[in-house]
């Protein structure tokens, strides 16, 4: 498992640990500025430090894995809002090491046979670097913290402007007005509030569900957090009762931050994280959501399911110490 930056320096520590009640918890992210539209305080105000990133097409750079579902998120948004041509992307190798995030072709022995979409070069578009610290580094000599994807990218003012997946989302959604190929608002001002309650549910019980199971320390922590995991699954399959998406019945941002979660589900979680009560196959109205957004525009082209499988089954050998990676299951959508 990959370690962290101390003061600059690539710091190797153990496997991420369960804290000493055994509650998995997640580090802060650090780099949160904003991109704003031009003269509009948008989401956070006018101050100097949020107004100097400006949407601008060519300007940003995303740093991505496929496998990551916080990534993915940030990626399926610039897919839907048309911002391919405005926003270039650098993809790590799906495999996390002792040095982190690398930008090498390391595919690993054990990659299945039937792993069409693996392989291949996993260059730094920008820079030709080895690492994604490297990344961090450039943006600050003395940055303390973990080095994770996704990463959106400065180039005018070569810093980081955001490494906060959900921050990430909104501004691609709502920043780039005049920029974005396509106008569709994911978070309109009156479903808003509906959308945060929903996406702060999600995020606690279901994104961060997954790994607060996975990476539990007890027994205990483990059964509160698989608990949280399948009630809430179950209060989201009955909401969709006869309606299509989870919020005004139309496809909003909340869809969009389930899905990615949803779509790891039955490859990964349900054996690798223990979240085995149930499958998302066997909730008809949140397969029939992820066959939806999977379908629409082109989603379907941000899903990478062999990069996901080997990611987890490989880089978490505290999980699964052969890295060997299951051939099943048969189909997830
Ligand atoms: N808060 C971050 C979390 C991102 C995150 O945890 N990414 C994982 C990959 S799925 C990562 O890069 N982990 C490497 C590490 O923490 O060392 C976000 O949502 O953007």
């Amino acid at each position: 498992m990959p370690g962290k930056l101390i003061n600059g320096i690539w710091t190797r520590e153990e496997d991420i640990k369960a804290s000493e009640d055994g509650q998995y918890r997640r580090e802060e992210t650090s780099f949160r500025h904003w991109i704003l539209p031009k003269g509009n305080g948008g989401e956070r105000g006018t101050d100097e430090a949020n107004t100097k990133f400006i949407p601008e097409a060519g300007r940003y750079h995303l740093y991505v894995s496929d496998a990551c579902p916080w990534a993915h998120r940030t990626l399926v948004m610039r897919s839907l809002k048309g911002l391919e041509d405005a926003i270039s992307v650098s993809t790590v190798s799906p495999i996390l090491k002792d040095d982190g995030w690398e930008f090498t072709d390391n595919t690993p022995d054990n990659t299945p046979v039937n792993a069409p979409d693996f392989g291949g070069e996993y260059p730094d578009h920008l820079f030709g670097k080895s690492f994604l610290r490297e990344i961090y580094t450039a943006a600050d000599p003395t940055y303390t913290g973990r080095v994770s994807v996704p990463v959106l990218w400065d180039k005018k003012l070569k810093t980081i402007v955001s490494n906060e997946s959900a921050e990430i989302m909104r501004m691609l959604n709502s920043a780039f007005v005049g920029v974005a190929g396509n106008d569709t608002n994911f978070v309109p001002d009156d479903l808003r509030d509906e959308i945060d309650a929903v996406n702060d549910l999600v995020y606690q019980k279901i994104n961060n569900g997954v790994y607060r199971c996975g990476f539990a320390g007890s027994q205990a922590a483990y059964e509160d957090a698989v608990g949280g995991l399948f009630d809430t699954l179950d209060v989201l399959e009955t909401r969709l009762d006869g309606v299509e998406y989870l919020v005004g019945n139309q496809l909003t941002e909340a869809d969009l931050r389930l899905f990615t979660t949803l779509i790891r589900f039955d490859a990964v979680y349900y054996s690798l994280f223990k979240c085995n009560l149930r499958r998302i196959a066997d909730y008809p109205n949140l397969s029939a959501l992820v066959r939806r957004i999977y379908g629409h525009g082109s989603v379907a082209q941000t899903v990478k399911l062999d990069q996901i499988k080997i990611h987890y089954w490989v880089s978490l050998r505290q999980l699964n110490p052969t890295g060997i990676v299951p051939v099943g299951p048969e189909a997830v959508l």
